[in-house]
């Protein structure tokens, strides 16, 4: 008899006795200890009666008795409201501000995924006095810029230090959603932009973040918060002028729950639904006594309500099986995962040649102008597009209401990426659907790969034979079609190149945003 396969045990000391998330219930908001009562009628406008069991274990390590002491490390399920876990305890801790500074950075990898998460802030900040802002290049810097720092009027027969940033810019946002890159700009050029008061960084999406180093934004943003005033003074000179203005130094004080010290601590909480467990890659984060909260026993979780199919068919025959599989789901919103971007464009290109199929299709990947792709995001949220043929661009975070299915057009490489790809249906306690395609030659692989997540059986999805054989025709006439267009867009790309690349030319000067 085979021997059970031990579980790996995690090789930091501080992981192998985590909080169990699942051992916490859904807490109705009236119940939750110390909520602002601002907060709770806000939370009450969005559609939300209680708290998810994520939301509460964090409340309770941040707003209860766990006062913020420790910094988080947060592994949970996909679609289980980590967003809010995070976003209400520092919303509640800064709420009504004296005076307005920016205190809290979350930082993610994708504009779209910022503007996600800057929404859930928008929908609970301002109800205790709070202005939430947004750094991610969607707008213009100057706009940007406009947006976050305020410059006071100067008063009559007050002179100014010109070189003291700090006397004539003022932030006017309190917390920042923000992608590295352009955080990075910020720190680099933009006067008055400082983190000098900043209390609580989040890391979402922590293990797609350290697995780049986007511009150093990390050790930047640890540099700029460490540092203490009597430091500053010694290194003031020695620090390379890519870390900005100097004014990012953070003031002395004392503040609950940082016994002992003389400056307040930053606070850290990273969050992932496969959160990394290598520590050469969780040291660069420098916790502070990180404690390590994770959702039962197993190290990959699916939702509980996701439902995993697959249909196995020859390589050729693929598009044929997925028209087959879309036109069963009838129009439900569904978004296709394929390998890369060129594979995401011919697909889509293809489906859209099955004149027969009566549901609007449209390709959002990496590939496309940032305009193109917000506005498919928008049609696919409106319910104006059915299908999305997506990159793995789609696969982290983003949350699309009424999302019933997630098909695997091409079998993803990993566990992490079925999850997140999977995660992107079955959200909040919603039931979902996950379909993959697979090669004959694929599917012990793909079982091996889903072993490694709980809740792992995955079905033989019965498509019917016929539904098939009827596509023939039309499929053929469709890669006809297809390979047409392939050679407009070839011989378009070269003129294109052949043109740009002519000395002088306009479209040869252009530069990638
Ligand atoms: N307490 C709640 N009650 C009802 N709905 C909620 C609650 N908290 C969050 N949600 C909803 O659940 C959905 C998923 O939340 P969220 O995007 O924060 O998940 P997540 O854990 O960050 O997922 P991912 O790992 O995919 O990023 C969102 O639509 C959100 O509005």
């Amino acid at each position: 008899m085979a021997e059970p396969k031990r579980k790996s045990m995690p090789v930091l000391p501080w992981m192998r006795s985590p909080v169990d998330i699942s051992l916490f219930e859904e807490c109705p908001l009236n119940l939750l200890p110390s909520l602002d009562s601002r907060l709770e009628e806000a939370l009450k406008n969005m559609g939300i009666s209680s708290l998810f069991p994520v939301q509460v274990a964090v409340w309770q390590e941040t707003i209860g008795p766990g006062a913020f002491e420790r910094d988080l490390c947060i592994n949970s399920p996909t679609g289980s409201g980590k967003t809010l876990a995070y976003a209400l305890p520092m919303v509640q801790m800064l709420s009504n501000p004296a005076v307005k500074c920016l205190r809290a950075l979350v930082v993610l990898p994708t504009r779209d995924l910022a503007l996600q998460v800057k929404e859930v802030f928008a929908a609970i900040a301002p109800a205790v006095g709070l202005s939430v802002g947004l750094a991610v290049g969607q707008s213009s810097i100057a706009d940007e810029i406009s947006n976050l720092i305020r410059r006071p009027k100067h008063e009559a027969g007050v002179c100014y230090d010109p070189e003291d940033h700090s006397q004539i810019f003022q932030s006017s946002v309190d917390i920042l959603v923000a992608t590295p890159g352009r955080l990075v700009d910020h720190i680099n050029t933009t006067k008055g932009f400082t983190l000098e008061h900043l209390r609580y960084l989040v890391v979402d999406e922590t293990d797609r973040l350290l697995r780049e180093s986007y511009q150093s934004w990390l050790p930047t943003v640890l540099k700029l918060t460490q540092l203490t005033d009597v430091i500053s003074s010694h290194l003031k000179d020695f620090l390379p002028s890519t870390l900005g203005s100097f004014k990012t130094i953070r003031r002395l004080g004392v503040e609950r729950g940082f016994k002992g010290k003389s400056y307040p601590r930053l606070v850290k909480m990273v969050l992932s639904a496969t959160l990394t467990q290598d520590p050469s890659k969780l040291v660069q984060l420098d916790l502070h006594h990180p404690l390590f909260m994770t959702t039962g026993q197993r190290r990959y979780q699916l939702p509980e309500k996701l439902e995993s199919f697959k249909l196995i068919c020859e390589s050729k025959n693929k598009p044929l099986f997925l028209v087959a599989l879309l036109q069963t789901l009838s129009g439900e919103k569904c978004i296709v995962f394929t390998s890369s971007v060129e594979s995401t464009h011919r697909l889509c290109t293809l489906l859209n040649f099955f004149s027969d199929l009566q549901i609007k299709i449209k390709e959002y990947s990496g590939l496309q102008r940032q305009a193109v792709r917000s506005k498919t995001l928008k049609a696919f949220r409106e319910g104006k597009v059915q299908v999305l043929i997506s990159s793995d661009a789609m696969t982290r975070g983003m949350d699309i209401e009424g999302v019933r299915n997630v098909i695997n057009y091409d079998m993803p490489p990993y566990i992490k990426t079925y999850i997140h790809r999977a995660g992107r249906t079955a959200r909040a306690g919603q039931a979902g659907r996950c379909f993959t395609l697979l090669r004959k030659d694929e599917v012990k692989r793909f079982k091996q790969l889903l072993q490694k997540a709980d809740n792992s059986s995955c079905a033989t999805y019965p498509l019917p034979s016929d539904s098939i054989q009827s596509l023939h025709s039309v499929y053929i006439s469709a890669l006809e079609k297809l390979k047409e267009n392939v050679e407009l867009e070839t011989s378009k790309k070269r003129k294109f190149n052949s043109k740009s690349a002519r000395p002088g030319s306009a479209k040869g000067k252009r530069t990638k945003e």
